[in-house]
């Protein structure tokens, strides 16, 4: 071989060398988010009890907006600032459409079909696309409004009683059934009121759901476990699950049954889900699971959200009599004293939608956003490697002092000059998530929340039962994927107008 080919290749194994190991050690590459210190097998498990997105906070200050940690052996990184949330729902979207695998999510969602677990691809865009144009649309919304108001009115009716009584009212429970009604009669003309047996487990279900799915399972995060159930949170989300389908195929069987003997417009939800699947023309065939994991999640979606956020901007309005007032001058003022508010007065009530969106910001019901990244990228300049688990703490981004003036401090009306929005378009402002996978349910859960808490506040005084002038309720935050008041909010309600006469 003569000595310039024996250089040649000499010099290309040398510069090949060297590029790779530049590669290797490039800043971009290895420039991962600063991270704590952490423990064998546990990770920084130890850093993270009590509520995450309060730990997540903490950590923030020390190591900035976006750090990483181990959650036993599953890499996660969090990010706290609405500059880095914007990175992930926008910037790069198309990174972050994935949702983090959890067993017991697999066993609840139908090996994770419908939405909320479901992974990015395209039965999980069929049905976004047809949760969003045939289901919550502005049509279909209008078109079920008789059932809400029903709803409403049979809870000031029920609260009236109470009045009358003087008795407490326990609100959680109560607004969390009132929320899964809306829900369930609008999907399946079922109330889950304590007369029907059947129906009754609905709420049962979705609480034991939510509560399960809220836990941190072993199995998920540390890997000798993975093959064990030391929670027993399979077992019971097996059961869950078992009495969830039984529930849905007798309801889907009574639908069918009823679908022979009638022709003419759909009564609810699922009479359009069935519809679908029965249509050959479809890109994608709807399946029966698909349509029973669809259920479940606007059903585990779309309850506890509106009660737990009707249930903290009652408790700060209580905390804030001033306020109250304001809100309450505004109502008599818009809708009177002689009618019940509905939900077509929303729009002519600033204040009050002012004070739900106070509300949502400082207490989001999901105060942390889970998504999973599927290649790698870079957010805030670090590199980010695919499948890390993403935690998008909005509690933190929804009190970010560069963005909100005293922001720790309920406001409603820093909404006067500040126009920000809900909807995901502005990345201060997260409660309803955003991208692509921003909630389904913003227009029905907002109009829900709002007309509630106006109708709750239009028609009675609330009472804490303590001594009037100290008449003010703790803000503790209870431990649960959705942000719940640690401790219930429990008032007699006064009557200020008598609702039972008023023409609706
Ligand atoms: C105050 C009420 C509500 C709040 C604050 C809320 C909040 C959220 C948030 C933060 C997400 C995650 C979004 C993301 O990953 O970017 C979400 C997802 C979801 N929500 Fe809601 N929600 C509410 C009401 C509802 C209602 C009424 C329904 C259904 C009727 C619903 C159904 C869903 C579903 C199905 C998803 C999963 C979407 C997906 O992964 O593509 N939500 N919600």
């Amino acid at each position: 071989m003569p000595d310039i080919t024996i250089f040649l290749i000499t010099l290309c194994l040398i510069s090949s060398i060297l590029i790779l190991k530049l590669y290797k050690s490039s800043p971009v590459k290895s420039h991962l988010p600063p991270s704590p210190f952490w423990l064998p097998i546990i990770g920084h498990l130890h850093l993270l009890s009590g509520n995450p997105h309060q730990a997540f906070h903490k950590l923030s200050k020390r190591y900035g907006p976006v750090f990483r940690l181990f959650l036993g052996s599953t890499p996660c990184v969090v990010v706290t600032t609405p500059e880095t949330a914007k990175e992930i729902f926008k910037t790069h979207e198309n990174v972050f459409l994935d949702r983090p695998h959890y067993s017991v999510a697999n066993y609840l969602s139908y090996g994770e079909k419908g939405l909320i677990f479901a992974p990015y691809g395209s039965s999980w865009m069929f049905l976004k696309k047809l949760i969003m144009s045939k289901l919550l649309n502005s049509k279909t919304l209008d078109l079920l409004f008789p059932v809400r108001r029903d709803e409403i009115n049979r809870f000031i009716k029920y609260l009236s009683q109470k009045a009358r009584d003087g008795e407490y009212v326990e609100l959680e429970g109560k607004l969390m059934k009132l929320a899964n009604n809306v829900i369930s009669r609008m999907f399946m003309s079922k109330r889950c009121s304590e007369e029907e047996d059947e129906s009754s487990d609905i709420t049962k279900i979705i609480a034991e759901s939510g509560e399960i799915v809220g836990n941190f399972n072993l199995s998920d995060h540390i890997w000798f476990c993975k093959n064990l159930d030391l929670q027993g949170l399979g077992k019971k989300s097996k059961d869950i699950h078992t009495r969830f389908d039984a529930l849905m195929e007798r309801i889907i069987e009574e639908h069918e049954e009823a679908r022979k003997h009638e022709t003419g417009e759909a009564k609810d939800l699922l009479n359009i889900l069935l519809d679908i699947s029965e249509d050959e023309s479809m890109e994608i065939k709807l399946t029966r699971e698909d349509i029973k994991a669809l259920v479940k999640d606007v059903l585990n979606g779309g309850t506890d959200t509106s009660s737990i956020t009707i249930e903290w901007a009652l408790a700060e309005l209580i905390n804030h009599p001033n306020m109250m007032k304001k809100a309450v001058d505004e109502i008599d003022q818009v809708v009177g004293k002689n009618r019940l508010l509905q939900e077509s007065d929303i729009r002519n009530l600033p204040y009050l939608q002012a004070i739900v969106k106070e509300s949502l910001r400082l207490h989001p019901v999901v105060p942390v956003i889970q998504r999973l990244s599927s290649q790698d990228c870079t957010v805030g300049g670090y590199h980010i490697p695919a499948n890390t688990t993403t935690f998008i703490n909005v509690w933190s981004l929804n009190r970010d002092p560069t963005h909100w003036e005293n922001p720790f401090k309920f406001m409603p009306e820093r909404y006067k000059e500040n126009q920000v929005d809900v909807r995901g378009q502005h990345f201060q402002l997260l409660p309803f998530g955003g991208g692509r996978r921003l909630c389904p349910g913003t227009s029905l859960g907002l109009l829900t929340v709002q007309t509630t808490l106006g109708a709750m506040i239009q028609c009675f005084e609330w009472k804490t039962g303590k001594n009037e002038s100290l008449a003010t309720v703790d803000m503790e935050e209870g431990i649960g994927l959705t942000l719940p008041r640690a401790n219930p909010l429990v008032c007699i309600p006064v009557a200020r107008l008598d609702p039972i006469p008023l023409s609706v």
